[in-house]
């Protein structure tokens, strides 16, 4: 470890990456022979990207994220058949932007959850605050929260969230109370946050799923007309795991 007063001022300061690439540098006698100036840059890029690093792990840790997804790790092959094109301009920030929301559709185990936690991976890399919740979990959270005084302060975080992941739409009926936050949460986040939302239930059967027509036509309003639609069609990938000899010997 190197004890030269200036190593000291730099942790005292916390610039751990510049500490780090000088003592690198100190290490490599031929970089005394670089010009100072890019010397200078390069302990800065060091720092830069360190501290780049350090928000996207917690703006990662933020999300919540329910599988460690991402996209260049997605799995393109098997039988399942989507809008590949569509997919990849999504993986461009352009409809978070645009606070646009995306509906990911399809039976069970074709992978929604899979690819909305590599969107939310994607939108934190590009420097989103992010936040994953099963529609569900989420609205008995919101119940409990009108219970013990906390839904005010919950409702503005979420309203704050760039995006917002809800999994598992219309898997539960909802009740009034379910129907009114659900309404608040869009009504918050409509032209100012992108909501993404994943469901097995076609979007033709929502309307009904909902419960009351009229909280229904304000709730889809705010939520499917300017949503891009990502169908996925095919056979599950939990019956695919289940087949292969990793997972077998699991
Ligand atoms: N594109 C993919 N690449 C790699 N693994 C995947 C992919 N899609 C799904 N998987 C894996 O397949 C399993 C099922 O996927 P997932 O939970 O995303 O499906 P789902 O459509 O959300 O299901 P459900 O509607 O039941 O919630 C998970 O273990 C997931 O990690």
């Amino acid at each position: 470890m190197y004890t030269h007063p200036t190593y000291d001022r730099l942790r005292t300061l916390h610039l751990i990456g510049m500490l780090h690439a000088l003592e690198h540098q100190e290490r490599h006698p031929e970089v005394a022979a670089m010009p100072f100036l890019e010397r200078l840059g390069i302990l800065l890029d060091a720092e830069w990207s360190l501290r780049d690093q350090k928000r996207l792990q917690s703006r990662l840790r933020a999300a919540r994220l329910k599988q460690p997804a991402t996209l260049e790790d997605l799995d393109w092959q098997g039988s399942r058949r989507f809008d590949r094109s569509l997919l990849q301009s999504l993986a461009s920030d352009d409809w978070i932007r645009q606070h646009r929301n995306v509906l990911v559709l399809g039976p069970t185990g074709v992978g929604k959850t899979y690819i909305a936690c590599a969107l939310g991976h994607q939108a934190c890399r590009d420097g989103y605050h992010v936040l994953y919740q099963r529609l569900p979990r989420l609205l008995s959270d919101l119940e409990i929260a009108h219970a013990d005084g906390r839904y005010p302060k919950l409702l503005q975080r979420l309203s704050k969230i760039d995006l917002l992941i809800l999994d598992d739409w219309g898997l539960e009926i909802l009740t009034d109370r379910s129907r009114h936050d659900l309404l608040e949460i869009l009504d918050d986040r409509y032209q100012t946050g992108s909501t993404l939302v994943t469901s097995q239930l076609p979007v033709e059967h929502w309307h009904d799923s909902i419960g009351d027509p009229t909280l229904a036509d304000a709730i889809l309003d705010r939520l499917i007309h300017n949503a891009y639609r990502l169908t996925i069609d095919g056979e599950s990938m939990r019956k695919k795991q289940r087949l292969t000899p990793t997972a077998q010997s699991a």
